[in-house]
């Protein structure tokens, strides 16, 4: 399997270390990210993500557990570093260098970035090699930041909130680019994002973290097959899904579609479709909100 894995032991991170008191950030959190896959990290804001993601990058150190990334503990440690790609939102890359010279030099200090797929990036964005980040707008320094995350096609890429400040056709773009790339690259990816509906699809193992822990690790999969959506005229689906815990409720005129928690007994799949309902997967940006309000609310 290609890609690094990640183990998180009891990770505790407070912030700032002087001041009391001190806000917690991670409390004791423990996670394992198998390697190869595309994981998804989830939370409202202030969870944790961008401090746990700090963590594995070795941009912030612990204040209690353990972090091991491909085996080993990534501070200090220029094999396994050499491997992590973190950006954040910001682009994490010199304002003042235009983007080609920043593109030369991460060929030459990255063992896996490929420049001429980072140079077909820069084109699907619209982005001049001659450009520094300083001089882009918001959205197109998010774009090179994209850039730079994919074309370094690092073991373990971490990728935290970087298409917020971008285009719809943008993010479309980043997603397709990703997943491409992903296939044809495999690697483990962590992509952090508040835009669930739209990246739901791509994630095959999603984390969802509140108030510095997790609330849930599990298969995108399994999430989806954890409720089920129900679609029809309103009266048929309001008695179908009566007694059972609704997580949305969304209604068109007289349809309605209606997200229930739990998965459906054969009987109950017989009846929905005597009854003229279609089924469907859980939409997963219902169950976070449904779990990281009840629990998350503070
Ligand atoms: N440099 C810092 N100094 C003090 N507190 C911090 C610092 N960075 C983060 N925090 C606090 O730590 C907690 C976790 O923040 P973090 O940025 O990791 O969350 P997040 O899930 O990435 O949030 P968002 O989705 O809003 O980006 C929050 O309470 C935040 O206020």
């Amino acid at each position: 399997m290609s890609g690094f894995s990640v183990e998180v032991r009891d990770l505790t991170v407070r912030y700032p270390a002087w001041r009391r008191p001190a806000t917690t950030a991670l409390d004791g959190l423990s996670l394992t990210l198998e390697p190869g896959r595309l994981h998804g990290l989830l939370g409202r804001n202030g969870s944790g993500k961008t401090t746990l993601l700090s963590v594995l990058a070795a941009f912030r150190r612990p204040t209690a557990g353990a972090v091991l990334v491909d085996g080993e503990d990534p501070w200090e440690n220029a094999r396994v570093m050499s491997g992590v790609c973190l950006v954040r939102e910001s682009g994490d890359v010199q304002g003042e260098v235009r983007l080609r010279d920043t593109v030369r030099l991460l060929e030459q200090v990255r063992p896996t970035f490929d420049r001429s797929f980072a140079e077909s990036l820069m084109d699907t964005f619209e982005l001049d090699p001659r450009a520094t980040p300083t001089s882009l707008s918001r959205g197109k320094r998010s774009a090179f930041g994209v850039v730079v995350g994919l074309a370094s096609r690092a073991p373990l890429t971490l990728l935290d909130e970087v298409h917020l400040g971008m285009d719809a056709p943008s993010r479309y773009a980043f997603y397709d680019a990703l997943l491409a790339d992903y296939v044809e690259h495999p690697r483990t990816v962590v992509l952090s994002s508040h835009l669930i509906d739209e990246v739901q699809r791509m994630l095959e193992h999603v984390v969802v973290l509140d108030r510095g822990r997790v609330l849930l690790a599990d298969d995108a999969d399994d999430l989806r097959a954890s409720g089920t959506s129900v679609v029809g005229p309103d009266t048929a689906v309001d008695a179908f899904v009566a007694g059972r815990r609704v997580l949305s409720r969304r209604s068109l005129g007289r349809t309605v579609q209606v997200t229930v928690f739990g998965r459906l007994a054969p009987d109950d799949v017989a009846a929905a479709s005597a009854a003229g309902l279609e089924l469907g997967p859980v939409d997963l940006q219902d169950l976070f909100v449904d779990l990281t309000a009840k629990e998350g609310v503070r």
